[in-house]
């Protein structure tokens, strides 16, 4: 559980100069990440540089807030990492740092019985409200506040879809106090609080694909964000749900072996200026782009590319 709760408190100590904050990564890293995130006129808050930093650099690293594995794949529970064909059925973490870390949660989603939230979600192709499952288990077992990501921007969400998420709400709080844990453990589990987390995922939550052993330079990046394999399961994380989407990005979000999430530099960057990943296919015609972006995250693309045409 240490690494979700330091990563959190490192995030949350910080300043409030006019319209911008910065991150104190102190006690963990050796030096802070060369960015700071501050409010813009036009997009929110946005991440940018504060030195140059050069094609195919690291910017920073993430550990997700959250995450949760794909139904059906042999992935770790805590980290999403490949487990071994030889990793017993019962013992769905890749090491004993992982077992170690998600234990409390772990044990406290083990005692409830999901087949009912899990046929409701599963068999409508719902994968986020697994990850408000995994969260529900984390502030349980106190390995997360219930809070963690209201510093995320909310999608809007429409009173019919609201209401259709009343069942999977009912069928979560009822797996849990069905296993007989307290009142007071759940009391945070409330419909508003189902809905304001998931309100934070839609707009914020990863795809996971893995890119194993093949990257090794900018060249090889490129080639193994399209042979990676299908996605591992989602992720929310903190920091890198505040960069801005650009159809021409120039950074990368990249999971090597596990949901530890790199951010890469995707070619030389100037001092100051803002660092922007792509959310969607940046292959896609600018009108295809523009639907997936509005229909998906909201917006309209304010990106030079969207605005000037391809
Ligand atoms: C993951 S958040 C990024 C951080 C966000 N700006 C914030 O303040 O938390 C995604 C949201 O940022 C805004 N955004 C990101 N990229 C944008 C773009 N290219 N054009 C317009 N709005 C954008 C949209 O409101 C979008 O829903």
């Amino acid at each position: 559980m240490a690494v979700f709760s330091s990563f959190s408190r490192r995030l949350f100590r910080k300043q409030f100069p006019l319209f911008s904050f910065y991150f104190s990564f102190s006690t963990v890293s050796p030096s802070p990440p060369p960015i700071r995130v501050a409010l813009t006129e036009s997009v929110g808050r946005a991440v940018f540089t504060t030195r140059p930093i050069a094609a195919a650099d690291l910017i920073h690293t993430a550990s997700p807030a959250v995450c949760h594995p794909y139904s059906g794949r042999a992935s770790c529970y805590s980290c999403l990492a490949a487990l071994s064909n030889s990793q017993p059925l019962r013992a769905p973490f890749c090491s004993q740092h992982c077992h170690q870390r998600s234990k409390g949660y772990y044990d406290v989603e083990m005692k409830a019985n999901w087949v009912a939230f899990d046929d409701y979600c599963g068999s409508r192709g719902l994968k986020y409200p697994f990850l408000v499952k995994r969260l529900a288990c984390m502030v349980i077992a106190g390995d997360a506040r219930s809070d963690t990501l209201d510093i995320l921007q909310p999608a809007n969400f429409t009173p019919e879809m609201v209401s259709k998420m009343e069942e999977e709400f009912v069928l979560l709080r009822n797996a849990f106090a069905e296993a007989l844990i307290g009142d007071d453990h759940i009391a945070f589990l409330t419909k508003q609080w189902y809905i304001n987390v998931l309100a934070r995922i839609r707009i914020n939550a990863f795809r996971i694909e893995l890119v194993g052993g093949l990257y090794e330079d900018l060249l090889s990046l490129a080639v193994a964000s399209v042979e990676a394999e299908a996605a591992v399961g989602n992720a929310v994380y903190i920091l890198p749900s505040f960069y801005n989407h650009d159809c021409d990005p120039n950074a990368h979000i990249i999971w090597i072996d596990n949901a530890h999430a790199k951010l890469k530099a995707l070619r030389d960057i100037d001092e100051g200026e803002e660092l922007r990943i792509c959310y969607i296919d940046a292959s896609l015609e600018r009108d295809a782009r523009r639907e997936l972006l509005f229909q998906g995250f909201g917006f309209q693309c304010n990106c030079s590319r969207c605005l000037h045409g391809d």
